[in-house]
């Protein structure tokens, strides 16, 4: 259904835009329908941006996005609105999709007037209703209140129902669950489990990754805008190849370890992977600092152009020993 091919995203940072910030590189990858593709990767890795273009709120600087086989990369107005009839996107903070000086309704006022002017008002309030239904939400709770007379949990759920009520077939899911407190987040995510059901693809964006582990069918592991490893996520989380995905995964806090036992890990670890790695070498050079623009190069960062390697059917991982037919001696 949607395909990223080589999609990348460059920035013009600095005063006078002179500067470039790589932010994702050669991304591909793929949603059906009735699947749950996840982002993952740690804050700055370009999961946002990938979203975001997809949802049309940014350009790509190169590649290509298709949605059923159509280029949606470039769209004019009307196209562009076509396509949000099937492609929407919810984000982390649901109180700024909403304008703090209108009730709630105008959102579905405005998109009845988009997208359904001829859809009686009889009829289009028992659509609301159905759509509100589906979320959970008592239609007298909701409409006719303000933003901020409603929670979280309840603007997340009426953005999804918006979504519904124009039957999308893809839902981009930006962090839509980290404002939420833990009973509200179980709900959402039974309802993006309900509504993948029903046929809906579902591209999740997130930086957690028991929730990538918890919601997604496939995972996609990002680090500073590229693909490491991607696959079915039982292959990637019981047998993560790629270094960087096993320093998220060792990240993730157990309960049952100290501090000091963690830390004892990490060394070995990084002793192991010594002189071994470039993802690695990047990262400990880098002091962690995610987000800074790697130079690419051995030296530096990371290089640019590390083909994804099919390691068992449908588990890819990115290195560049790999990609070179060589041995990586570090067990990835
Ligand atoms: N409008 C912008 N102009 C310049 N650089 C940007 C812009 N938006 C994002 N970036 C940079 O692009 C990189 C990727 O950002 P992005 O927001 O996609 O990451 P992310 O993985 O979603 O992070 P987070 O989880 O913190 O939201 C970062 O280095 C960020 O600073």
């Amino acid at each position: 259904m949607l395909t990223l091919s080589a999609l990348d995203k460059v920035y013009k940072t600095g005063t006078f835009g002179t500067s470039d910030l790589h932010a994702v590189r050669h991304v591909s990858l793929d949603v059906q329908r009735g699947e749950v593709v996840s982002l993952i990767g740690e804050s700055g890795s370009g999961k946002s941006t990938i979203g975001k273009m997809v949802l049309h709120l940014l350009d790509s600087t190169g590649g290509t996005i298709t949605f059923d086989g159509q280029d949606v990369t470039r769209l004019g107005f009307r196209a562009r609105r076509d396509y949000y009839r099937k492609v929407q996107g919810v984000f982390q903070d649901p109180f700024s999709s909403f304008n703090p000086i209108f009730k709630v309704d105008r959102t579905f006022e405005t998109l009845r007037r988009t997208y359904f002017p001829r859809v009686s008002q009889s009829d289009w309030r028992g659509r609301l209703e159905e759509a509100l239904g589906a979320v959970s939400l008592e239609p007298g709770d909701i409409l006719g209140k303000f933003p901020h007379q409603l929670s979280g949990g309840q603007l997340q759920r009426l953005l999804i129902a918006r979504a519904l009520l124009l039957d999308i077939e893809l839902l981009v899911a930006d962090e839509i669950i980290s404002m939420l407190d833990a009973s509200t987040r179980i709900d959402v995510l039974n309802l993006l489990g309900e509504l993948k059901s029903r046929g809906l693809g579902i591209l999740f964006v997130t930086h957690d990754l028991s929730l990538g582990n918890y919601v997604s069918d496939r995972v996609v592991i990002l680090y500073k805008g590229r693909i490491v490893e991607q696959g079915v996520t039982s292959a990637v989380f019981d047998d993560p190849l790629h270094p960087y995905t096993r320093d998220l995964l060792a990240s993730v806090p157990h309960l049952d370890r100290t501090w000091d036992e963690v830390e004892a890990e990490e060394s070995q670890r990084s002793a192991r992977l010594a002189g071994r790695c470039l993802y690695h070498e990047a990262l400990a050079a880098q002091g962690r600092a995610l987000g800074e623009e790697a130079d690419g190069g051995p030296a530096g960062g990371v290089p640019d152009d590390v083909g994804l390697v099919e390691h068992a059917p449908g588990h890819f991982v990115g290195c560049f020993r790999k990609a070179a037919e060589e041995e990586c001696p570090a067990g990835a």
